[in-house]
């Protein structure tokens, strides 16, 4: 295994109960020209009971579609969906598994108490004051919902999730449009129930929630996985920096000598160079160079996926190398054909 395929940052163990399993899961959609786009292409996945996993991936990576096919809502074409061990619908049903998702859902002229009180009425046992505490939302008990920012609505359909005591908590994207405040206060809410056992899956852009927050990150492009490990392993795939400035080609090419130099690309005037030390190359730059307006920034979540791919597919290479050597080695030497006497 690869170190983004480690699954070694599970709190649950191999001998538990999955919490989900989707296997060769493929969803195509139809647009009207009748041309067919998959958006979800061959997605396996386990989650193990107590992980916290964050789904990671840029727009368009085929997340929602995920999830959606994950709580049922969304039929796949191909592949197979269980959620503790049955079909989804049956697990949402029973409670089992809630969803915090984008939007939808609330009605402005409630108040954030009555809510919570009206779905609380549907779950038979459910304890209303419990999840608004657990949710943040007890000091927002008797504001109307239409004047709860967008971040306090994301932590009410958060206590709304709370109500039938899942055991596997579904978040898509729920800090969306949240300002860094909100996003705190969310996730406050969501790490203390986490703590207590419950499993959690969210999908986002940002990686710094999936760093703080997940202790197993998936990432998925074009409706794959593309990494799937705990959050250092995915960050040191990332680390670095990027360094860019105004120079000439031939420079470029001088300076990308510089140890640590791992790419270089050209966007309208300016050069970028992907590296592990910046420092050294700022050193080259300034002082043997005539580079200018150099900027360094860190990693892009696009070029962390640059080389997270680029590694994934390095690492395929190698272990199908050392397999096909090792059938090799393995398969006995041939014998000399016998001649038969006619
Ligand atoms: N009902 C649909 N009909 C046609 N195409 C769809 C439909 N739903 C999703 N898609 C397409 O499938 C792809 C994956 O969409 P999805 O919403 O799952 O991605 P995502 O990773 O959640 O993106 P984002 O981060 O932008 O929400 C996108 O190209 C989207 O346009």
């Amino acid at each position: 295994m690869t170190d983004y395929q480690d699954r070694t940052a599970s709190r649950g163990t191999a001998s538990e109960p999955l919490a989900a399993e989707l296997t060769g899961v493929v969803k195509r959609f139809e647009n009207a020209k009748g041309e067919v786009f998959t958006a979800v292409d061959g997605l396996d996945l386990r989650i193990r009971r107590g992980e916290v996993v964050a789904f990671l991936g840029p727009n368009g990576a085929g997340k929602t579609t995920s999830i959606d096919i994950l709580l049922g809502l969304t039929r796949p074409d191909e592949g197979e969906v269980r959620l503790f061990g049955t079909d989804p619908e049956r697990a949402v049903r029973a409670g089992r598994v809630a969803a915090v998702l984008q939007s939808g859902g609330l009605l402005p002229d409630l108040t954030v108490e009555a809510t919570v009180r009206m779905l609380a009425s549907l779950h038979p046992g459910a304890d209303p004051e419990r999840c608004m505490h657990r949710a943040g939302v007890t000091e927002l008990r008797d504001r109307r919902v239409a004047a709860c920012s967008g971040g306090e609505q994301q932590r009410l359909r958060f206590a709304l999730a709370l109500l039938p005591k899942p055991d596997f908590l579904v978040l898509d994207e729920p800090t969306a449009g949240m300002d860094v405040v909100a996003r705190r206060d969310f996730w406050a809410a969501v790490r203390e129930d986490a703590a207590r056992g419950t499993t959690v899956m969210f999908a986002t852009h940002y990686m710094e929630e999936a760093d703080q927050f997940a202790d197993r990150v998936v990432m998925v492009d074009k409706g794959a996985v593309v990494a799937d490990g705990s959050a250092s392993s995915i960050r040191a795939a990332i680390s670095g920096r990027t360094v860019s400035a105004l120079i000439s080609p031939y420079e470029a090419e001088l300076a990308a000598r510089t140890p640590g130099v791992r790419a270089t690309s050209v966007r309208g005037e300016r050069t970028y160079f992907s590296c592990a030390d910046s420092d050294a190359l700022l050193r080259v730059l300034v002082g043997e160079t005539r580079a200018r307006e150099v900027e360094v920034a860190p990693r892009s979540l696009e070029e962390a996926f640059l080389a997270i791919t680029e590694n994934a597919r390095a690492d395929r290479e190698a272990r199908a190398d050392r397999e096909a050597r090792a059938v090799r080695e393995a398969r006995p030497a041939t014998p000399a054909p016998v001649k038969e006497n006619a």
